[in-house]
């Protein structure tokens, strides 16, 4: 198979994560048969400095003609004036909103050998593997502002047809799965979340096979600490589907290994870690590209249908984490390069016949 993969690297880790995951799809590449053709283009802060815009249209344009997109990280204290008019993540915002990528899947799995780094040190940790399906272009992010003096606003706007296009997808990934949806919303104070409610209640009729429960996000955020492994998919609302997946990424034991992945209906996939450009550690080589590898491996599953081959970076990564070496973030002491070249060799521990048929094939 030939893609064509746009990359985002970004600010920040972004570029140091991203250079990771290019070099094991590069390896995946190589092994299986495939050609991946890479086209580098700007957005977030790197790209305010290079052309005033957080999006450029060139950025954009690329993106709509690739197979899928693979982004690093945007922001930093460089752009985070208050008074700045532009800002890094607008084009984040931008760019999920112009490739109308609604459902945003953010896979939790605790592995053994992380269990330590837990809050959570005991059975509960056993089984743990939730799916949230955040909404990712409606709610407080893409609402109207205002700004005065005193006073500023975000408007929280959900309309029905957005919610059914989104609780959808959470009930046929549910279907997949354990057949459990949890809906998580803010109902006892909020209109948006009494129409998500709703929205929500009615669609579930169409997937009988699947039970649905209905979870304010309050006790959601302390329920995900303590009883985790209750959880199949987990479907809100955008601010909360952000707030609750970087909670659960403590569960995992660091940020850096979360991967996402971003859909709509015939669109472009955007993939990308979930934690963000890592100021604190940016330029030093030791950020963890475990959550960028990971996220390639969910563009290969859901742009490219290549399953057998995400399935190998995931064997990959697990085996790099039962077995070694660990970056900073999970108590070890290996720079993210290591940890690249480490994945990429138990590429050859891990792989499949199945995996290399297509290189077989090519002779
Ligand atoms: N998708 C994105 O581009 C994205 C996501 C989140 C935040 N951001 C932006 O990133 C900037 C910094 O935000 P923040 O500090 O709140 O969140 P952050 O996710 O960048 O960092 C939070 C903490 O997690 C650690 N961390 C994050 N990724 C790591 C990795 N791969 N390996 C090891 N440690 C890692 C950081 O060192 C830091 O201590 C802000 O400008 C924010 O808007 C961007
Ligand atoms: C940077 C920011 C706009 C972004 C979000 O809130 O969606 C980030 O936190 C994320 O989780 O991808
Ligand atoms: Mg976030």
């Amino acid at each position: 198979m030939k893609a064509r993969i746009v990359t985002l690297p970004g600010d920040g880790v972004g570029p140091e994560v991203l250079d990771a995951a290019v070099a094991v799809l590069e390896a995946v590449a190589e092994r299986s048969g495939h050609s991946f053709e890479f086209e580098s283009h700007l957005i977030g802060g790197c790209a305010i400095d290079a052309t005033g815009e957080p999006l450029p249209a060139a950025t954009l344009e690329a993106c709509k003609k690739a197979d899928a997109v693979l982004l690093g990280a945007v922001g930093g204290p460089k752009w985070s004036d208050p008074q700045a008019k532009v800002r890094p993540e607008q084009g984040l915002l931008a760019i999920r909103a112009a490739l109308g990528v609604y459902a945003n899947l953010r896979p939790l799995q605790v592995h053994p050998a992380l269990a330590s780094l837990s809050p959570l040190k005991n059975e509960k940790l056993k089984h743990v593997d939730v799916l949230f399906v955040r909404e990712l272009t409606g709610g407080a992010y893409f609402g109207a502002k205002t700004r005065t003096t005193d006073t500023a606003t975000d408007e929280c706007k959900y309309t029905v047809a957005e919610v059914e296009r989104v609780t959808r997808r959470a009930f046929a990934l549910a279907r997949e799965r354990r057949q459990h949806v949890t809906s998580v919303d803010k109902a006892n104070v909020l209109e948006t979340s009494r129409l998500w409610r709703s929205t929500v209640t009615r669609i579930a009729t169409e997937y009988p096979d699947v039970k649905l429960e209905h979870q304010l996000v309050d006790s959601m955020a302390m329920l995900l600490l303590t009883q985790p492994a209750r959880y199949d998919v987990i479907v809100t609302e955008n601010l909360f589907g952000d707030i609750l997946t970087d909670e659960a990424a403590a569960l995992a034991g660091s940020l850096g290994l979360l991967p996402s992945a971003s859909l709509g209906e015939g669109t472009v996939g955007l993939y990308e870690p979930i934690h963000g450009s890592a100021p604190d550690i940016a330029g030093q080589g030791v950020a963890n590209p475990l959550g960028a590898i990971l996220s390639a491996a969910m563009l290969l599953r859901h742009s490219l249908d290549l399953d057998v081959e995400a399935t190998t970076i995931e064997a990959a990564v697990s085996h790099v984490l039962s077995n070694g070496p660990h970056s900073r973030d999970i108590g070890g002491k290996a720079g993210t390069a290591a940890i690249r070249d480490a994945v990429i060799a138990a590429l050859d521990d891990v792989a499949t016949p199945a995996f290399l048929s297509g290189l077989r094939a090519c002779g």
